[in-house]
Protein backbone atom coordinates (compact mmCIF):
# COMPACT_ATOMS: atom_id res chain seq x y z
CA UNK A 1 0.00 0.00 0.00
CA UNK A 2 1.72 3.44 -1.20
CA UNK A 3 1.05 5.89 1.46
CA UNK A 4 -2.39 8.13 0.68
CA UNK A 5 -2.24 11.96 -0.28
CA UNK A 6 -2.50 14.69 -0.25
CA UNK A 7 1.07 14.54 1.93
CA UNK A 8 2.41 16.39 4.21
CA UNK A 9 5.93 16.57 5.65
CA UNK A 10 7.59 16.68 8.89
CA UNK A 11 11.45 16.97 8.17
CA UNK A 12 13.43 15.95 11.40
CA UNK A 13 17.08 17.12 12.25
CA UNK A 14 19.46 15.17 14.50
CA UNK A 15 19.25 17.58 16.83
CA UNK A 16 15.21 18.06 16.99
CA UNK A 17 15.13 14.41 17.39
CA UNK A 18 17.66 14.29 20.08
CA UNK A 19 15.56 16.61 21.89
CA UNK A 20 12.55 14.31 21.35
CA UNK A 21 13.79 11.68 22.27
CA UNK A 22 15.24 13.19 25.44
CA UNK A 23 11.77 14.34 26.07
CA UNK A 24 10.37 10.99 25.74
CA UNK A 25 12.66 10.11 28.50
CA UNK A 26 10.94 12.19 30.90
CA UNK A 27 8.06 10.88 30.39
CA UNK A 28 8.98 7.59 30.99
CA UNK A 29 11.23 8.01 33.84
CA UNK A 30 8.48 8.52 36.31
CA UNK A 31 6.66 5.49 35.37
CA UNK A 32 8.36 2.25 36.06
CA UNK A 33 11.58 -0.06 36.42
CA UNK A 34 12.47 -1.60 33.39
CA UNK A 35 14.83 -4.62 33.19
CA UNK A 36 15.65 -4.36 29.23
CA UNK A 37 14.60 -1.95 26.37
CA UNK A 38 13.91 -4.54 23.59
CA UNK A 39 14.04 -1.91 20.46
CA UNK A 40 12.19 -2.53 16.98
CA UNK A 41 15.06 -1.78 13.99
CA UNK A 42 16.28 -0.26 12.41
CA UNK A 43 14.00 2.97 13.19
CA UNK A 44 14.26 2.04 17.36
CA UNK A 45 17.59 1.68 17.70
CA UNK A 46 18.61 5.23 17.46
CA UNK A 47 15.94 6.17 20.16
CA UNK A 48 16.73 2.76 22.26
CA UNK A 49 20.70 4.24 22.64
CA UNK A 50 18.94 7.82 23.38
CA UNK A 51 16.87 6.01 26.41
CA UNK A 52 19.61 3.82 27.42
CA UNK A 53 22.18 6.76 28.09
CA UNK A 54 18.99 8.56 30.34
CA UNK A 55 17.62 5.67 31.92
CA UNK A 56 20.14 3.51 33.00
CA UNK A 57 19.23 0.26 31.40
CA UNK A 58 21.68 -1.20 29.66
CA UNK A 59 20.61 -4.70 28.78
CA UNK A 60 19.01 -4.04 25.08
CA UNK A 61 17.45 -6.56 22.67
CA UNK A 62 16.48 -6.21 19.46
CA UNK A 63 13.24 -7.48 17.19
CA UNK A 64 13.73 -7.02 13.53
CA UNK A 65 10.54 -6.03 11.90
CA UNK A 66 10.18 -4.69 8.19
CA UNK A 67 7.26 -3.81 6.41
CA UNK A 68 8.11 -0.49 4.19
CA UNK A 69 10.01 0.13 0.74
CA UNK A 70 10.47 3.70 1.04
CA UNK A 71 7.27 4.90 1.15
CA UNK A 72 5.41 1.38 0.03
CA UNK A 73 3.76 -0.46 2.93
CA UNK A 74 3.81 -4.46 1.93
CA UNK A 75 3.59 -7.70 3.95
CA UNK A 76 5.25 -7.33 7.57
CA UNK A 77 7.71 -9.70 8.05
CA UNK A 78 9.61 -10.68 11.51
CA UNK A 79 13.59 -10.90 10.61
CA UNK A 80 14.09 -11.89 14.02
CA UNK A 81 12.26 -12.28 17.57
CA UNK A 82 13.11 -11.22 20.66
CA UNK A 83 15.61 -13.93 22.43
CA UNK A 84 13.92 -17.02 24.40
CA UNK A 85 16.28 -16.16 27.44
CA UNK A 86 15.00 -12.56 27.66
CA UNK A 87 11.25 -13.57 27.13
CA UNK A 88 11.35 -16.39 29.89
CA UNK A 89 13.19 -13.67 32.25
CA UNK A 90 10.15 -11.13 31.85
CA UNK A 91 7.85 -13.85 32.74
CA UNK A 92 7.28 -15.04 29.25
CA UNK A 93 4.87 -12.06 28.32
CA UNK A 94 7.27 -9.10 28.19
CA UNK A 95 5.88 -7.46 31.99
CA UNK A 96 9.21 -5.16 32.57
CA UNK A 97 10.13 -4.80 29.39
CA UNK A 98 10.42 -1.56 27.54
CA UNK A 99 9.93 -1.27 23.25
CA UNK A 100 11.12 1.86 21.58
CA UNK A 101 10.55 2.60 18.14
CA UNK A 102 11.07 5.79 16.26
CA UNK A 103 7.49 6.04 15.15
CA UNK A 104 3.88 3.99 14.96
CA UNK A 105 1.98 5.08 11.63
CA UNK A 106 -1.16 2.57 10.93
CA UNK A 107 0.21 0.49 13.93
CA UNK A 108 0.78 -2.82 11.78
CA UNK A 109 4.43 -3.15 13.60
CA UNK A 110 3.37 -2.27 16.75
CA UNK A 111 0.39 -5.22 16.69
CA UNK A 112 2.77 -7.66 16.08
CA UNK A 113 4.90 -6.38 18.57
CA UNK A 114 2.08 -6.68 21.58
CA UNK A 115 1.16 -10.10 20.10
CA UNK A 116 4.65 -11.10 20.56
CA UNK A 117 4.81 -9.22 23.99
CA UNK A 118 1.71 -8.18 25.21
CA UNK A 119 2.70 -7.04 28.31
CA UNK A 120 5.59 -4.63 27.12
CA UNK A 121 5.44 -0.90 27.54
CA UNK A 122 5.98 0.99 24.17
CA UNK A 123 6.68 3.75 23.53
CA UNK A 124 7.79 5.92 20.61
CA UNK A 125 9.05 9.39 20.14
CA UNK A 126 6.18 9.98 17.06
CA UNK A 127 2.67 9.22 16.94
CA UNK A 128 -0.18 9.00 14.34
CA UNK A 129 -3.32 8.85 14.90
CA UNK A 130 -3.80 5.32 13.54
CA UNK A 131 -1.27 3.68 15.62
CA UNK A 132 -1.61 5.81 18.53
CA UNK A 133 -3.93 3.65 20.66
CA UNK A 134 -1.55 1.18 20.67
CA UNK A 135 1.11 3.37 22.10
CA UNK A 136 1.85 3.35 26.14
CA UNK A 137 3.83 6.73 25.27
CA UNK A 138 4.72 8.91 23.03
CA UNK A 139 6.07 12.87 22.47
CA UNK A 140 4.49 14.03 18.86
CA UNK A 141 1.74 13.51 17.58
CA UNK A 142 1.35 14.01 13.50
CA UNK A 143 -1.69 13.92 11.04
CA UNK A 144 -1.98 10.30 9.29
CA UNK A 145 -1.58 11.86 5.62
CA UNK A 146 1.86 13.50 7.13
CA UNK A 147 5.20 11.70 6.03
CA UNK A 148 7.93 12.04 8.52
CA UNK A 149 11.47 12.20 7.34
CA UNK A 150 13.90 11.24 9.88
CA UNK A 151 17.83 12.72 9.84
CA UNK A 152 19.02 9.01 9.30
CA UNK A 153 17.40 9.39 5.37
CA UNK A 154 18.22 12.75 4.48
CA UNK A 155 21.14 14.99 3.33
CA UNK A 156 22.03 18.78 2.75
CA UNK A 157 20.51 19.72 -0.95
CA UNK A 158 20.00 23.41 -2.26
CA UNK A 159 16.44 24.87 -1.57
CA UNK A 160 15.17 26.84 -4.19
CA UNK A 161 14.33 30.44 -2.69
CA UNK A 162 10.47 30.43 -1.43
CA UNK A 163 9.46 33.46 -3.49
CA UNK A 164 10.23 31.40 -6.55
CA UNK A 165 7.80 29.04 -5.48
CA UNK A 166 4.85 31.80 -4.74
CA UNK A 167 2.34 32.30 -7.48
CA UNK A 168 2.06 36.10 -8.73
O1 LIG B 1 2.85 1.60 12.22
P1 LIG B 1 3.37 1.02 10.95
O2 LIG B 1 2.50 1.35 9.75
O3 LIG B 1 3.66 -0.45 11.04
O4 LIG B 1 4.74 1.77 10.61
C1 LIG B 1 5.74 2.05 11.57
C2 LIG B 1 6.99 1.25 11.29
O5 LIG B 1 7.46 1.53 9.95
C3 LIG B 1 8.84 1.88 9.99
O6 LIG B 1 9.65 0.74 9.93
P2 LIG B 1 10.04 0.03 8.54
O7 LIG B 1 9.17 -1.16 8.32
O8 LIG B 1 10.10 1.05 7.45
O9 LIG B 1 11.50 -0.54 8.79
P3 LIG B 1 12.81 0.24 9.29
O10 LIG B 1 12.59 0.61 10.72
O11 LIG B 1 13.89 -0.75 9.12
O12 LIG B 1 13.00 1.47 8.42
C4 LIG B 1 8.99 2.55 11.33
O13 LIG B 1 10.34 2.50 11.78
C5 LIG B 1 8.09 1.71 12.23
O14 LIG B 1 8.79 0.57 12.73
O1 LIG C 1 6.10 8.72 8.27
C1 LIG C 1 7.00 7.86 8.17
N1 LIG C 1 8.32 8.20 8.04
C2 LIG C 1 9.31 7.30 7.94
N2 LIG C 1 9.12 5.99 7.99
C3 LIG C 1 7.83 5.55 8.12
N3 LIG C 1 7.35 4.29 8.19
C4 LIG C 1 6.03 4.38 8.32
N4 LIG C 1 5.62 5.67 8.34
C5 LIG C 1 6.74 6.44 8.22
MG1 LIG D 1 10.78 0.33 11.82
Amino acid sequence: MSHPGPEKVFPVSWDQFHRDARALSWRLAGQGEWKAIVCITRGGLVPAAILSRELGIRVIETVCIASYDYKDQGDLAVLKHVSEKLIAETGGDGSGILVVDDLVDTGKTAQEVRRLLPKCHLATVYAKPMGRPLVDTFVTEVSQDTWIYFPWDMGLTFQPPIGKGVAG
